[in-house]
Protein backbone atom coordinates (compact mmCIF):
# COMPACT_ATOMS: atom_id res chain seq x y z
CA UNK A 1 0.00 0.00 0.00
CA UNK A 2 1.52 3.42 -1.19
CA UNK A 3 1.49 6.07 1.99
CA UNK A 4 -0.43 8.45 2.07
CA UNK A 5 1.29 10.61 4.69
CA UNK A 6 5.42 9.87 4.35
CA UNK A 7 7.76 11.94 6.96
CA UNK A 8 11.36 11.35 6.70
CA UNK A 9 14.24 12.41 9.30
CA UNK A 10 11.50 15.16 10.91
CA UNK A 11 13.59 17.39 13.57
CA UNK A 12 12.29 20.36 15.25
CA UNK A 13 15.02 21.82 17.92
CA UNK A 14 12.87 24.16 20.02
CA UNK A 15 13.52 26.20 24.09
CA UNK A 16 17.43 24.40 23.03
CA UNK A 17 16.49 21.36 22.43
CA UNK A 18 15.39 18.66 20.07
CA UNK A 19 11.74 18.58 20.29
CA UNK A 20 10.62 16.56 17.35
CA UNK A 21 14.39 14.09 16.93
CA UNK A 22 15.01 12.50 13.81
CA UNK A 23 10.72 10.76 13.24
CA UNK A 24 9.96 8.72 10.45
CA UNK A 25 6.10 7.74 9.90
CA UNK A 26 4.27 6.78 7.38
CA UNK A 27 0.19 6.50 7.03
CA UNK A 28 -1.60 4.38 4.21
CA UNK A 29 -5.14 5.22 2.62
CA UNK A 30 -7.80 4.35 5.49
CA UNK A 31 -5.58 3.26 8.25
CA UNK A 32 -5.34 5.02 11.82
CA UNK A 33 -2.04 5.72 13.31
CA UNK A 34 -2.24 7.23 16.91
CA UNK A 35 0.87 9.11 17.60
CA UNK A 36 0.57 8.11 21.86
CA UNK A 37 3.23 9.49 24.54
CA UNK A 38 3.46 11.49 27.43
CA UNK A 39 2.73 15.21 27.67
CA UNK A 40 5.34 17.07 25.96
CA UNK A 41 7.33 14.50 23.91
CA UNK A 42 6.59 16.21 20.78
CA UNK A 43 3.28 14.99 19.31
CA UNK A 44 2.08 18.17 18.40
CA UNK A 45 5.09 19.91 17.31
CA UNK A 46 5.27 16.78 14.88
CA UNK A 47 1.53 17.63 13.93
CA UNK A 48 2.06 21.12 13.47
CA UNK A 49 4.99 20.94 11.18
CA UNK A 50 2.82 17.89 8.82
CA UNK A 51 -0.02 20.81 8.79
CA UNK A 52 2.07 23.00 7.74
CA UNK A 53 1.50 25.48 10.82
CA UNK A 54 5.14 24.91 12.04
CA UNK A 55 8.63 24.42 10.16
CA UNK A 56 10.70 21.20 10.73
CA UNK A 57 14.60 22.52 10.68
CA UNK A 58 15.15 19.21 8.49
CA UNK A 59 13.62 16.26 7.35
CA UNK A 60 10.83 15.69 4.68
CA UNK A 61 6.93 15.68 4.73
CA UNK A 62 5.10 13.86 1.62
CA UNK A 63 1.41 13.77 1.29
CA UNK A 64 0.15 12.09 -1.61
CA UNK A 65 3.31 11.58 -2.90
CA UNK A 66 4.28 14.86 -3.43
CA UNK A 67 6.98 16.98 -1.18
CA UNK A 68 5.31 19.35 0.84
CA UNK A 69 7.72 20.31 3.26
CA UNK A 70 11.98 19.60 2.81
CA UNK A 71 14.84 22.22 2.78
CA UNK A 72 13.79 24.00 0.14
CA UNK A 73 10.08 23.62 -0.26
CA UNK A 74 7.56 24.70 1.95
CA UNK A 75 4.08 24.50 1.07
CA UNK A 76 1.05 26.75 2.88
CA UNK A 77 -1.11 25.04 5.04
CA UNK A 78 -4.08 25.77 3.04
CA UNK A 79 -2.89 23.91 -0.23
CA UNK A 80 -1.69 20.87 1.46
CA UNK A 81 -5.16 19.40 1.39
CA UNK A 82 -5.05 17.76 4.71
CA UNK A 83 -8.26 18.21 6.99
CA UNK A 84 -7.44 19.33 10.87
CA UNK A 85 -9.22 18.12 14.24
CA UNK A 86 -8.32 19.87 17.47
CA UNK A 87 -9.50 19.45 20.74
CA UNK A 88 -11.09 23.29 21.00
CA UNK A 89 -12.83 22.77 17.90
CA UNK A 90 -15.15 25.78 16.81
CA UNK A 91 -17.74 25.91 14.72
CA UNK A 92 -18.93 28.97 13.41
CA UNK A 93 -21.78 29.75 15.86
CA UNK A 94 -23.77 32.49 13.29
CA UNK A 95 -23.92 29.49 10.62
CA UNK A 96 -26.24 26.37 10.37
CA UNK A 97 -25.08 22.92 10.90
CA UNK A 98 -25.02 22.21 7.23
CA UNK A 99 -23.61 25.56 6.71
CA UNK A 100 -20.35 24.76 8.98
CA UNK A 101 -20.49 21.38 7.19
CA UNK A 102 -20.21 22.84 3.73
CA UNK A 103 -17.67 26.33 4.65
CA UNK A 104 -14.97 24.94 3.28
CA UNK A 105 -16.62 23.74 -0.05
CA UNK A 106 -18.14 25.55 -3.55
CA UNK A 107 -21.35 26.62 -3.64
CA UNK A 108 -22.98 24.29 -6.34
CA UNK A 109 -25.32 21.35 -5.90
CA UNK A 110 -22.32 18.73 -5.84
CA UNK A 111 -21.55 20.27 -2.40
CA UNK A 112 -25.40 20.27 -1.38
CA UNK A 113 -25.01 16.73 -2.38
CA UNK A 114 -21.75 16.53 -0.14
CA UNK A 115 -22.92 17.98 3.15
CA UNK A 116 -26.72 15.71 3.38
CA UNK A 117 -24.02 12.98 2.39
CA UNK A 118 -21.91 13.81 5.65
CA UNK A 119 -25.13 14.53 7.39
CA UNK A 120 -26.41 10.92 6.87
CA UNK A 121 -22.68 9.83 7.57
CA UNK A 122 -22.56 11.63 10.93
CA UNK A 123 -26.54 9.98 12.15
CA UNK A 124 -27.68 14.16 12.34
CA UNK A 125 -29.86 13.20 9.25
CA UNK A 126 -32.60 16.90 9.88
CA UNK A 127 -30.17 18.53 12.08
CA UNK A 128 -28.89 20.57 8.83
CA UNK A 129 -30.92 23.71 9.65
CA UNK A 130 -30.07 24.04 13.10
CA UNK A 131 -27.67 26.07 14.78
CA UNK A 132 -24.27 24.63 17.06
CA UNK A 133 -25.83 25.98 20.50
CA UNK A 134 -29.05 23.98 19.89
CA UNK A 135 -26.61 20.63 19.53
CA UNK A 136 -25.21 18.37 22.18
CA UNK A 137 -21.35 18.87 22.52
CA UNK A 138 -21.00 15.05 21.19
CA UNK A 139 -22.95 15.99 18.23
CA UNK A 140 -21.05 19.33 17.97
CA UNK A 141 -18.20 17.26 17.80
CA UNK A 142 -19.69 15.14 15.14
CA UNK A 143 -20.40 18.18 12.82
CA UNK A 144 -16.84 19.43 13.19
CA UNK A 145 -15.44 15.68 11.73
CA UNK A 146 -18.08 16.27 9.04
CA UNK A 147 -16.62 19.96 8.64
CA UNK A 148 -13.16 18.61 8.49
CA UNK A 149 -14.23 15.79 5.86
CA UNK A 150 -16.07 17.79 3.78
CA UNK A 151 -13.23 18.78 1.27
CA UNK A 152 -12.93 14.90 0.86
CA UNK A 153 -8.89 15.36 2.11
CA UNK A 154 -7.10 11.91 1.91
CA UNK A 155 -5.19 12.96 5.15
CA UNK A 156 -6.88 13.96 8.53
CA UNK A 157 -4.48 15.50 11.50
CA UNK A 158 -6.55 14.96 14.43
CA UNK A 159 -4.90 16.21 17.93
CA UNK A 160 -6.50 15.27 21.23
CA UNK A 161 -10.20 15.33 19.28
CA UNK A 162 -11.71 13.85 22.01
CA UNK A 163 -10.35 14.69 25.08
CA UNK A 164 -13.04 17.89 25.71
CA UNK A 165 -16.00 15.63 25.91
CA UNK A 166 -17.04 13.99 28.77
CA UNK A 167 -16.48 10.47 29.70
CA UNK A 168 -19.76 8.66 28.96
CA UNK A 169 -19.65 10.63 25.33
CA UNK A 170 -16.24 9.83 24.18
CA UNK A 171 -16.64 5.99 23.81
CA UNK A 172 -19.42 6.30 21.59
CA UNK A 173 -17.94 9.63 19.46
CA UNK A 174 -14.32 7.47 18.81
CA UNK A 175 -16.65 4.82 18.02
CA UNK A 176 -19.06 7.02 15.39
CA UNK A 177 -15.89 8.87 14.02
CA UNK A 178 -13.64 5.55 13.54
CA UNK A 179 -16.38 4.19 11.32
CA UNK A 180 -17.25 7.61 9.79
CA UNK A 181 -12.88 7.72 8.70
CA UNK A 182 -12.77 4.53 7.79
CA UNK A 183 -15.90 4.27 5.34
CA UNK A 184 -14.10 7.82 3.45
CA UNK A 185 -10.87 5.96 3.32
CA UNK A 186 -9.16 8.78 4.83
CA UNK A 187 -5.97 8.59 6.07
CA UNK A 188 -5.54 9.60 9.83
CA UNK A 189 -2.55 10.18 11.66
CA UNK A 190 -4.41 11.15 15.52
CA UNK A 191 -2.21 12.33 18.80
CA UNK A 192 -2.96 11.40 21.93
CA UNK A 193 -1.64 10.71 25.33
CA UNK A 194 -4.53 8.38 26.10
CA UNK A 195 -2.97 4.62 25.47
CA UNK A 196 -6.82 3.39 25.80
CA UNK A 197 -7.53 5.90 22.93
CA UNK A 198 -4.84 4.71 21.09
CA UNK A 199 -5.69 0.98 21.73
CA UNK A 200 -9.51 1.62 20.59
CA UNK A 201 -8.76 3.68 17.80
CA UNK A 202 -5.16 2.79 15.99
CA UNK A 203 -4.57 0.37 13.31
CA UNK A 204 -0.84 1.05 14.27
CA UNK A 205 0.43 3.19 17.03
CA UNK A 206 3.94 5.27 16.97
CA UNK A 207 4.78 5.08 20.64
CA UNK A 208 6.81 8.48 21.09
CA UNK A 209 9.11 9.63 24.00
CA UNK A 210 11.37 12.58 23.89
CA UNK A 211 10.68 13.41 20.26
CA UNK A 212 11.82 10.07 19.28
CA UNK A 213 9.22 6.73 17.91
CA UNK A 214 10.29 4.67 20.22
CA UNK A 215 8.31 1.48 18.99
CA UNK A 216 5.69 1.72 15.88
CA UNK A 217 3.27 -1.75 16.31
CA UNK A 218 -0.46 -2.81 15.96
CA UNK A 219 -2.18 -2.15 19.31
CA UNK A 220 -2.17 -6.21 20.20
CA UNK A 221 2.14 -6.32 19.32
CA UNK A 222 2.60 -2.95 21.02
CA UNK A 223 0.69 -4.45 24.72
CA UNK A 224 2.45 -7.85 24.40
CA UNK A 225 5.75 -6.92 22.74
CA UNK A 226 6.82 -3.68 23.98
CA UNK A 227 10.06 -2.39 22.95
CA UNK A 228 11.43 -1.85 26.62
CA UNK A 229 10.08 -1.26 30.35
CA UNK A 230 8.57 2.42 29.73
CA UNK A 231 6.44 1.22 26.67
CA UNK A 232 5.08 -2.05 28.87
CA UNK A 233 4.39 0.81 31.57
CA UNK A 234 2.88 3.20 29.33
CA UNK A 235 -0.42 0.87 29.19
CA UNK A 236 -0.77 -0.79 32.26
CA UNK A 237 0.80 -1.29 36.37
CA UNK A 238 3.30 -3.46 35.70
CA UNK A 239 5.86 -5.53 38.33
CA UNK A 240 9.23 -5.53 38.00
CA UNK A 241 11.92 -8.13 39.73
CA UNK A 242 15.86 -7.12 39.16
CA UNK A 243 18.36 -9.93 38.00
CA UNK A 244 21.88 -10.11 36.58
CA UNK A 245 22.40 -12.34 33.71
CA UNK A 246 24.85 -15.86 35.15
CA UNK A 247 24.88 -18.12 31.61
CA UNK A 248 22.28 -16.85 29.29
CA UNK A 249 19.51 -16.85 32.54
CA UNK A 250 18.74 -14.79 35.12
CA UNK A 251 17.52 -16.01 38.97
CA UNK A 252 14.46 -14.82 40.43
CA UNK A 253 11.91 -15.93 43.17
CA UNK A 254 9.96 -17.62 39.99
CA UNK A 255 12.65 -19.36 38.80
CA UNK A 256 15.00 -18.79 35.96
CA UNK A 257 14.66 -16.51 33.16
CA UNK A 258 15.85 -16.99 29.65
CA UNK A 259 18.20 -13.92 28.74
CA UNK A 260 18.91 -14.05 25.17
CA UNK A 261 21.45 -11.94 23.76
CA UNK A 262 21.98 -10.07 26.76
CA UNK A 263 26.20 -10.10 28.04
CA UNK A 264 27.13 -12.10 31.43
CA UNK A 265 27.10 -9.59 34.35
CA UNK A 266 24.18 -7.53 32.96
CA UNK A 267 21.47 -5.99 35.33
CA UNK A 268 17.94 -7.04 33.78
CA UNK A 269 14.45 -6.52 34.60
CA UNK A 270 12.10 -9.33 34.47
CA UNK A 271 8.50 -7.05 33.31
CA UNK A 272 4.89 -8.43 33.51
CA UNK A 273 1.72 -7.14 34.07
CA UNK A 274 -0.91 -7.62 37.33
CA UNK A 275 -3.34 -9.58 35.85
CA UNK A 276 -0.85 -12.62 34.51
CA UNK A 277 -0.01 -13.35 38.48
CA UNK A 278 -1.50 -16.56 39.63
CA UNK A 279 -2.46 -17.27 42.98
CA UNK A 280 -2.99 -20.37 44.88
CA UNK A 281 -3.59 -20.63 48.65
CA UNK A 282 -0.68 -22.41 50.54
CA UNK A 283 -1.09 -25.68 51.52
CA UNK A 284 0.70 -27.00 54.29
CA UNK A 285 3.79 -24.49 53.32
CA UNK A 286 3.66 -25.98 49.86
CA UNK A 287 2.05 -24.56 46.88
CA UNK A 288 1.43 -25.73 43.03
CA UNK A 289 3.74 -27.73 41.19
CA UNK A 290 5.79 -25.73 38.32
CA UNK A 291 4.37 -26.07 35.13
CA UNK A 292 5.81 -25.00 31.52
CA UNK A 293 3.62 -22.26 31.25
CA UNK A 294 3.82 -21.13 34.80
CA UNK A 295 7.32 -21.50 35.80
CA UNK A 296 8.35 -22.04 39.49
CA UNK A 297 5.57 -20.54 42.07
CA UNK A 298 6.69 -18.35 44.83
CA UNK A 299 5.35 -17.61 48.08
CA UNK A 300 4.87 -14.28 49.55
CA UNK A 301 2.79 -12.92 52.01
CA UNK A 302 -0.60 -10.19 51.49
CA UNK A 303 0.52 -6.26 52.30
CA UNK A 304 -2.24 -4.99 51.28
CA UNK A 305 -5.54 -6.11 49.42
CA UNK A 306 -7.99 -3.02 47.33
CA UNK A 307 -11.41 -3.52 45.89
CA UNK A 308 -11.29 -1.53 42.35
CA UNK A 309 -14.69 -2.24 40.84
CA UNK A 310 -14.64 -4.45 38.93
CA UNK A 311 -11.32 -6.88 40.17
CA UNK A 312 -9.34 -6.40 43.32
CA UNK A 313 -5.85 -4.96 43.75
CA UNK A 314 -3.38 -7.67 46.19
CA UNK A 315 -0.13 -6.58 46.98
CA UNK A 316 2.51 -8.94 48.06
CA UNK A 317 5.87 -8.90 49.72
CA UNK A 318 7.86 -12.16 47.83
CA UNK A 319 9.68 -14.60 50.75
CA UNK A 320 13.05 -13.27 49.77
CA UNK A 321 11.87 -10.02 51.40
CA UNK A 322 12.76 -7.22 48.83
CA UNK A 323 11.00 -8.41 45.57
CA UNK A 324 7.42 -6.71 45.99
CA UNK A 325 4.83 -7.65 43.10
CA UNK A 326 0.88 -7.08 42.95
CA UNK A 327 -1.61 -9.24 41.37
CA UNK A 328 -4.70 -8.24 39.92
CA UNK A 329 -7.58 -10.31 40.52
CA UNK A 330 -10.94 -10.24 39.31
CA UNK A 331 -14.23 -9.09 41.02
CA UNK A 332 -13.91 -8.71 44.98
CA UNK A 333 -11.11 -10.98 46.11
CA UNK A 334 -9.48 -9.16 49.49
CA UNK A 335 -7.25 -11.25 51.61
CA UNK A 336 -6.23 -9.93 54.82
CA UNK A 337 -2.71 -8.75 55.39
CA UNK A 338 -0.62 -11.48 56.36
CA UNK A 339 -2.32 -14.22 54.57
CA UNK A 340 0.73 -16.13 52.67
CA UNK A 341 -0.27 -17.41 49.01
CA UNK A 342 1.67 -18.59 45.84
CA UNK A 343 1.97 -16.91 43.12
CA UNK A 344 3.00 -18.26 38.98
CA UNK A 345 3.04 -16.10 36.33
CA UNK A 346 2.34 -16.49 32.67
CA UNK A 347 6.26 -17.07 30.96
CA UNK A 348 4.81 -15.93 27.67
CA UNK A 349 3.47 -12.32 29.53
CA UNK A 350 7.10 -11.70 30.67
CA UNK A 351 9.62 -9.51 29.17
CA UNK A 352 12.87 -9.40 30.18
CA UNK A 353 15.18 -5.93 29.15
CA UNK A 354 18.26 -4.82 30.04
CA UNK A 355 17.51 -2.56 33.38
CA UNK A 356 17.05 1.10 32.87
N1 LIG B 1 7.76 27.53 20.63
C1 LIG B 1 8.34 26.77 21.55
N2 LIG B 1 9.46 27.16 22.19
C2 LIG B 1 10.06 26.37 23.11
N3 LIG B 1 9.62 25.16 23.45
C3 LIG B 1 8.51 24.71 22.85
C4 LIG B 1 7.81 25.47 21.86
N4 LIG B 1 6.75 24.75 21.43
C5 LIG B 1 6.79 23.59 22.12
N5 LIG B 1 7.84 23.57 22.96
C6 LIG B 1 8.19 22.47 23.87
O1 LIG B 1 8.33 21.33 23.10
C7 LIG B 1 7.89 20.19 23.82
C8 LIG B 1 6.94 19.38 22.98
O2 LIG B 1 5.73 20.09 22.81
P1 LIG B 1 4.48 19.42 22.10
O3 LIG B 1 3.32 20.36 22.23
O4 LIG B 1 4.86 18.98 20.76
O5 LIG B 1 4.26 18.15 23.02
P2 LIG B 1 3.06 17.14 23.11
O6 LIG B 1 3.65 15.79 23.12
O7 LIG B 1 2.06 17.42 22.05
O8 LIG B 1 2.47 17.45 24.51
P3 LIG B 1 0.95 17.68 24.99
O9 LIG B 1 0.31 16.32 24.97
O10 LIG B 1 1.10 18.24 26.37
O11 LIG B 1 0.35 18.64 24.01
C9 LIG B 1 7.31 20.69 25.11
O12 LIG B 1 8.24 20.48 26.14
C10 LIG B 1 7.09 22.15 24.86
O13 LIG B 1 7.25 22.88 26.05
Amino acid sequence: MTARLQIDGLSRHLGGRNVVDGIDLSVAAGQVTCLLGPSGCGKSTTLRIIAGVDRQDSGRVTLNGRVVADDQIHMPPEHRGVGLMFQDFALFPHLSVAANIGFGLPRDAASDARVTELLTRIDLVGYGAKHPHELSGGEQQRVALARALAPRPKVMLMDEPFSGLDNRLRDEIRDATLSVLKEEGTAVLLVTHEPDEAMRMADEIALMRDGRIVQRAAPYNIYNAPADRAAAAFFSDINTLTGRVNGALTQTPFGQFLAPGLPEGTEVDIVFRPQHVRLDFDRGGRGPNPTASEGTPARGTVERARFMGKESLVEFVMDDGTSRVTATVPAVFLPKAGTVMWLSIRRDRCFVFPHD
